[in-house]
């Protein structure tokens, strides 16, 4: 029955509700009453003087209203109880609606995450405290924190609540702990310095330096205009540094674009970028996945699924330099085959026969003519016995049109569009005296970079020397040193089980069969800072007694003996990673001597030899870990908000792209997927012949004496690059092509592979849409939207050319847009050309009559592509690939080295990860980022007594 009332004030007030005398007390009352009560307060007089309010109503009404408003409110009312956790939060994860993980993971498996939200490393009692969203991708979520302990602010990387994800994340903390412990201990290498790692609530998080804006917001902020040369010099000049350290390490970052190239704004000091995102890294000769690099920054190797090294990287190096300077994508192709015929239309020529040959995926972009196509080179000047399949020809087999995207900039030769950049003044005669010799420099330098033949294409070590980079004058092609062949590729893995009964494609490795001698090259220049020997370039084997006996630093380098690898399949369970060192202690696979490493006789798994960082052994195929049922659900409304998708923070699009391709690999994984044909031998000894000859320098010690510096390519060339065999070169004599066919229409801008289709048309059919062109977010609004931040970030920019003068210094201007509006110069700032938009022409389409063929929508730029490795494995191994039951997870799980396989994995609720995590990194030797917090460096977890971490 309800009670009225009256009732209620014949009963009196509830037990729960406030006295008169508390609730109406004066909030000066209650102060006056709290601060008399303080003993401290009382010792010092205060009391006495706190009745005298005056300092109080000095405050701002709101701080006077609410502060110690909680205080406050108990003292007006005893009874009030303040919970923190009823406050509302606000939450930054989406969606923010709990699912998993006991309410705490929403159904992506991502943490949900909230401002004021604690993450904490129960070992070192670090607790970072959530304040912002930084982005949302594929393995989670990226927050800005504050650390306590530090008075500063740190990226947090929370990983998604999921095996697959959870391993790779691990691989992500192992090589970053190499990397930044081992090759870069004085942070000087462009590198994002990772700074703790642990487990919360069921997710790995990685805690990073906090660093500010992307290369692509940068590009973005001001219309997708380019960076003055000596901006795109000196950011080139940086990620090579990395890229030298990455291939010194032997690992293939995989992933490299703009969006993961941050800006490191430093106050007082040169201003720089480091490269981040290793989650998608792997060993150089361990490759596993096929899938990999965001589309646009693809490999051709990649595209076509032959073998890869730290190439890769350079090729995707190669496109972010040409994007900064003409701040669009190169090769902003729709579908794979868009790409390439981009590549092929810019670059001229095409990837090497042989490749083609061996490539998995020839099939899918190229016709086999039988025998020489009549009318086709390859870019050295050999014919080819392949040719690209035409548009109709692949709408044909496919029954549907290949995705085509939208043209950008004029079509042509990448070195002319270099050269008349901003594509506003399409004579190239009308570049200024002094900007030829850069340009010529640059072109000359993309050359070395966007290079299709893997095995001739420039290290990041050769590339360092450069001109371009070296601000040498240029006085004609370069030649690059000769470079130590380092490590033939590995056949990314291909063999269902080694012959040794182990799995070796379980641990990542691949089978690397073959004689090859693999030494430190001589001229690597950054030996890791460690004292012993190491294995840098891990992942290659090394067939017994091609070993070296160099023992020292430069000793072991990556080599794997395949005779001495040992790989044991034991009843009697995992051994875990039985990484051991020769130094004493577990370290990151590096052992300093291969050959006297001790030999364990259990266990299932493999033990590294020297090079191979152990984690990164885990072989980390998300398929082979993620549960049958987990969920890897990325809807768009999951993505579109953060980072990932937007244009205000980088990756963009990306994360569509890659929930695309999680899910294809999820898919895949349970279809299984064939292993590639070709039987490692067969690639080592191509490889062996290839590039372990005279192989770079011989590739550009021919033919180039037809390079003529100081001359623009003209209308009639055909190739831009100069030519083995053949004195053509950038010559400006169109009689020069020596027989090459002459592109319809260089001259226009015309395609050389005519595919009717208008510049400013996509073509695209197809109804599925095109994660390319997925960008929410995107609007010209949004391009044109002043980000303060950016400039602020951009204002302390200091700038050093080669020899380490600031070429730019102190406040740069305030990047608006008046400041370039109207402009057609480059600009003597960072950006050096107009946008679109700003030069001249009206919003909507841009027509560019003069070059008669080009139509450009500025409105349509091109939504990013991060397009994301996907993860799939060669291996037909039913033995790692979980089938459907918990059981077989496990059993997945312990071939990795996790732990008791008697205990199966809890995949939500427990903390097998954490267990796992801490196995493994305690095995592999991370103890970096809790040294000082630990006793003796060990990394133990902060379980509760029930596995669970308390809170
Ligand atoms: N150290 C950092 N400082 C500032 N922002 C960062 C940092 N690390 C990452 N971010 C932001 O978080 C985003 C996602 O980070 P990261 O690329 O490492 O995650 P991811 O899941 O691999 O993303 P993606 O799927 O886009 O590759 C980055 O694009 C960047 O904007």
């Amino acid at each position: 029955m309800e009670e009225t009332g009256r009732e209620r004030k014949a009963a009196g007030p509830p037990p729960w509700a406030p006295t008169k005398s508390t609730v109406f007390r004066s909030y000066a009352a209650a102060v006056v009453g709290d601060r008399a009560e303080a003993p401290s307060a009382r010792g010092n007089g205060v009391a006495a003087r706190s009745s005298n309010l005056r300092a109080v109503r000095k405050r701002p009404i709101v701080a006077r209203l609410t502060r110690d408003i909680v205080q406050t409110f108990e003292k007006c009312n005893p009874e009030f109880n303040y919970v923190d956790s009823l406050n509302p939060k606000h939450f930054l994860t989406t969606p923010a609606v709990p699912v998993h993980n006991d309410g705490l993971d929403n159904a992506n498996s991502d943490l949900i995450l909230y401002v004021n939200l604690e993450l904490v490393n129960k070992k070192s009692d670090r607790r970072y405290i959530v304040e912002e969203m930084l982005g949302q991708g594929t393995f989670g979520q990226v927050a800005k924190c504050w650390d306590a302990e530090t008075n500063s602010y740190v990226a947090v990387k929370v990983i998604k609540n999921q095996p697959a994800f959870y391993q790779q994340a691990i691989m992500e903390v192992s090589l970053l702990s190499m990397l930044n412990d081992k090759f870069d201990p004085d942070d000087q290498h462009h590198i994002v310095r990772m700074l703790d790692f642990f487990p919360w609530k069921n997710h790995l998080c990685i805690t990073f330096e906090m660093l500010g804006h992307n290369l692509y917001e940068l590009l973005k902020k001001n219309n997708l205009r380019g960076l003055q040369l000596q901006f795109v010099r000196t950011f080139s000049r940086q990620i090579l540094d990395a890229l030298i350290v990455m291939k010194g390490a032997g690992i293939i970052h995989c992933d490299l674009k703009p969006e993961n190239i941050l800006i490191t704004p430093k106050v007082n000091s040169a201003a720089g970028v480091k490269v981040i995102d290793f989650g998608s890294a792997c060993m150089e000769g361990k490759t596993i996945y096929s899938y990999i690099q965001s589309r646009y920054y693809r490999s051709p190797e990649v595209l076509l699924g032959y073998p890869y090294t730290t190439a890769i990287d350079m090729w995707s190096f190669g496109c972010i330099v040409a994007e900064l300077y003409i701040g669009l994508p190169l090769f902003p192709g729709a579908s794979e085959y868009d790409v390439l015929s981009r590549m092929i239309e810019m670059v001229g020529g095409q990837p090497p026969d042989d490749l083609l040959r061996e490539a998995k995926n020839t099939r899918k972009f190229f016709k086999h003519a039988g025998s020489i196509y009549p009318g086709n080179e390859a870019h050295d000047g050999l014919r080819s016995s392949y040719r690209i399949l035409t548009e109709d020809e692949v709408e044909a087999r496919d029954s549907k049109k290949p995705k085509i995207g939208k043209w950008y900039f004029p079509r042509g030769r990448l070195d002319r569009l270099i050269f008349s950049y901003p594509w506003k003044n399409l004579n190239e005669g009308n570049l200024p005296e002094a900007e030829k010799e850069d340009c010529l420099a640059l072109v000359d330098f993309l050359r070395g970079l966007v290079e299709f033949d893997p095995n001739k294409r420039w290290s990041p070590l050769q590339a360092s020397y450069h001109p371009f980079i070296t601000g040498e004058a240029f006085t004609g092609p370069y030649e690059p040193f000769r470079e130590t062949p380092v490590i033939p590729v590995g056949r990314a893995a291909t063999v269902d089980h080694n012959p040794g009964g182990g799995h070796w494609l379980a641990a990542g490795l691949s089978p690397q069969v073959g004689s090859i001698n693999r030494s430190l090259p001589f001229n690597n220049v950054f030996p890791p800072k460690m004292p012993f020997s190491y294995g840098s370039s891990c992942g290659s084997f090394s067939s017994r007694g091609s070993f070296n006996d160099n023992v020292g630093p430069a000793s072991s380098y990556g080599s794997y003996d395949v005779n001495n690898v040992n790989m044991y399949h034991s009843p009697l369970g995992p051994s875990g990673f039985n990484l051991q060192s020769q130094a004493g202690g577990t370290f990151l696979g590096f052992s300093p001597d291969i050959r006297r490493r001790p030999h364990l006789s259990h266990g299932v798994g493999i033990r590294l030899s020297p090079g191979g960082p152990g984690p990164m052994s885990l072989g980390a195929s998300p398929s082979q870990f993620t549960p049958p049922n987990s969920q890897t659900q990325m809807p768009a409304s999951a993505t579109a908000k953060y980072v990932a998708t937007s244009p205000a923070r980088g990756s963009h699009g990306s994360s569509l792209g890659k929930a695309a391709v999680v899910g294809q690999y999820n898919r895949r994984r349970n279809l299984g997927h064939p292993p590639m044909s070709m039987p490692p031998h067969e690639y080592t000894s191509q490889l062996i012949q290839g590039p372990h000859g005279d192989g770079v320098s011989s590739a550009f010690a021919r033919g180039h004496s037809g390079y003529s510096y100081g001359a623009l390519p003209n209308s009639g060339h055909y190739n831009w690059r100069p030519q083995i065999g053949v004195s053509t070169g950038l010559s400006t004599n169109s009689s020069s092509n020596h027989g090459y066919v002459q592109p319809s229409g260089y001259n226009d801008f015309r395609p050389l592979h005519s595919s009717n289709v208008p510049a400013d048309t996509s073509t695209s059919t197809s109804s599925v849409p095109d994660p390319a062109d997925w960008d929410p977010n995107y609007s010209d609004e949004s391009l044109l939207q002043e980000d303060n931040s950016l400039s602020a970030e951009l204002g302390s920019v200091h700038l050093r050319d080669a020899s380490g003068r600031t070429i730019q210094s102190g406040r740069l201007p305030n990047i608006q847009s008046h400041d370039i509006a109207g402009s057609n110069q480059r600009n003597d700032f960072l950006f050096h050309a107009p946008s679109l938009r700003e030069s001249g022409h009206s919003t909507g389409h841009v027509n560019y009559d003069s070059y008669n063929h080009a139509n450009y929508s500025q409105r349509n730029f091109p939504g990013r592509h991060g397009q994301p490795f996907q993860r799939y494995n060669h291996m037909n191994s039913t033995s790692i690939r979980p089938t459907g039951n918990l059981q077989n997870v496990q059993s997945a799980w312990s071939k990795y080295g996790m732990p008791d396989s008697t205990s199966p994995p809890r995949m939500v609720e427990g903390m097998p990860w954490e267990e796992a995590l801490v196995t493994l990194l305690q095995q592999a030797g991370c103890r970096r980022p809790l040294e000082g917090r630990t006793s003796g460096g060990s990394f133990s977890p902060c379980l509760g007594s029930g596995g669970m971490p308390s809170n």
